[in-house]
């Protein structure tokens, strides 16, 4: 049994050290760390030893002559392209000044009052903040973070870090939130493999966006109308980084949920104009149900193949007819492609259906509601693939009333009432990774949150204000052909005949008994050899 008595108590031995080697330590320690500075900022460096020199050789004229020259030269440069401009001289600038005066002066405040700093070994540890990117609207903050953190610990606490830093929005992505730059040319090989590095996966890495300037404060105009429309990228909206926002609509379903005077209509309007060049041309055919008797839609009638607007009777016929391409389709392209490319022989259907809850779930005719649900439920679980496409919007996401909310592809989430409903439109954890539908301001008409290609974390744009005006104009420019509503005249084509196919070979059929046996029950009864 062990007492108190056997115990030991075990000092490490101090190490005495004189006052003169500590002194040499601190000195070089101190020196490289002054080096290691130098290496990492060489343009400062070199800036520092030019106006020195230049200060020595020529007295206060050697420093002022080439800072005015140098903001003569930066003026033009903006003047002449703004955009290499900010990405190559003031972006950097402003980067390195906001991280020394701005994000380095609050940062342990920040990240101790967010909840992201963590206490290990008696020591607090703070994310540590490696570089900071600005642009005309953003700051993109490079953050490593510490030990056992996830991206989903700044996720949650987004809205918190953005009014930490005095802005309204921010946004985390636990990739770098740019795509690398498509090269091409003498240099494409070098810089392609420098962009391997610079966009190497980094998981210990996330990316705070922070929005310096709202750009979507303002009214977004409308885009120009390509006349064949890029149906990979058709440009809808304005990103908080000034880009546009593009829908990928083939083959796919695009869903857009957002409450009562959101701006629902300014996203349908923003389609059926970047599709308006396509539709003059017979490419693209919009079919259009519109279930408030024709107060949104009515006005854009001649840009229409098919339009309903006030008897449901005719909105559940346009569906079924919706149905009947879909299936010509599915019976002509069977084994020929898998996805169906827009031709004016072949056009795509675009189905747009305002406030699609009433047909879903307002309508009280119950066997017309069956009806439709078949249809829709055909068209969406379906028609993708084959060119017939659905965009629908909606006030109410939940289940009861949307049951197909699912089969969407694509959403779209605009000003919501409910915090629940936010992960109902755009899918599980959208909220929590930044889409705040549910928190929109009054001037935020035309705002939503998109999930961008290949990111999971939601993109906030605002989405182009079509006005009647507008409307009017696109009407009478881009009518659909005369013979647009004419597309079941197709139906009915003949569908390839059945290839010809060669006889499978026979099977053996008979009992399963091991081969020896069956030789044995093969002998022929006079006792010949086996068969
Ligand atoms: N992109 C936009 N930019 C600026 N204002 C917009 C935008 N979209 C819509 N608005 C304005 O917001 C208001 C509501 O727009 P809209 O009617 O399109 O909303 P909605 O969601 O379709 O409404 P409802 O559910 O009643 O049909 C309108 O006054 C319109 O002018």
């Amino acid at each position: 049994m062990t007492t108190a008595g056997d115990l030991m108590v075990i000092r490490p031995r101090r190490l005495e050290l004189p006052v003169w080697l500590i002194a040499i330590g601190l000195v070089l320690r101190w020196l490289w760390r002054g080096l290691w500075w130098c290496l990492r900022h060489p343009v400062a460096v070199v800036l520092v030893v030019v106006g020195v020199s230049l200060y020595r050789e020529f007295g206060r004229a050697g420093v002022i002559v080439p800072v005015v020259l140098a903001a003569a030269l930066s003026a033009l440069w903006r003047w002449r392209h703004e955009s290499s401009w900010w990405t190559w001289w003031a972006g950097p600038i402003l980067g390195r000044f906001r991280q020394l005066f701005v994000y380095r002066r609050a940062w342990r405040e920040a990240m101790t009052l967010c909840d992201l700093a963590k206490v290990y070994d008696h020591r607090t540890v703070l994310p540590e903040l490696l570089r900071v990117r600005s642009d005309q609207a953003l700051d993109v903050l490079t953050i490593r973070m510490v030990r056992g953190q996830t991206p989903e610990e700044f996720q949650k606490a987004t809205a918190n870090l953005a009014y930490a830093f005095g802005r309204r929005h921010a946004r985390v992505y636990s990739e770098r939130p740019d795509d690398p730059p498509i090269r091409s040319g003498y240099w494409a090989l070098v810089l392609g493999a420098v962009d391997r590095l610079r966009f190497r996966d980094r998981p210990s890495v996330v990316y705070l966006v922070v929005v310096r300037t709202d750009a979507l404060r303002t009214l977004v105009d409308p885009f120009d109308v390509p006349s064949v429309p890029d149906f990979t990228a058709l440009p809808l909206a304005r990103r908080e980084d000034l880009r546009h926002w593009c829908l990928h609509l083939l083959a796919t379903h695009v869903l857009i949920g957002g409450a009562t005077r959101s701006g629902k209509g300014s996203v349908l309007w923003s389609l059926v104009r970047v599709l308006a060049g396509g539709i003059s041309s017979g490419l693209v055919r919009l079919w259009v149900i519109d279930p408030k008797g024709g107060m949104e839609f009515a006005m854009g009638r001649p840009l229409f193949a098919r339009f309903a607007c006030k008897s449901f009777e005719a909105m559940a016929d346009l569906l079924d007819e919706a149905v009947t391409v879909m299936r010509e389709r599915q019976t002509r392209l069977a084994g020929a492609v898998r996805v169906h490319t827009p031709t004016l022989a072949d056009p795509l259907v675009v189905v747009v259906i305002d406030e699609m809850a009433a047909l879903t779930a307002y309508l009280q005719d119950v066997d017309l509601r069956k009806r439709i649900a078949g249809s829709l439920g055909l068209l969406l679980s379906q028609g993708a693939g084959v060119g017939v496409l659905v965009v629908a919007a909606l006030q109410d996401p939940r289940k009861e009333v949307l049951p197909f909310r699912d089969l969407f592809p694509t959403r779209i989430a605009l000003g919501l009432t409910e915090a629940a409903q936010v992960d109902l439109v755009l899918g599980d954890g959208a909220r929590n990774r930044g889409a705040l539908a549910d928190q929109m301001p009054r001037w935020a008409k035309g705002v939503g949150y998109v999930i961008l290609d290949g990111t999971p974390e939601p993109a906030r744009v605002r989405f182009s204000y079509i006005s009647d005006d507008h409307i009017r104009e696109l009407a009478a420019e881009y009518s659909a052909p005369a013979d647009a509503a004419d597309i079941l005249a197709q139906v009915g084509r003949e569908t390839a005949t059945e290839p010809a196919r060669p006889p499978l070979p026979r099977q053996r059929r008979g009992p399963l008994l091991p081969d020896s046996l069956l030789n044995i029950l093969d002998r022929d009864t006079d006792g010949g050899e086996p068969r």
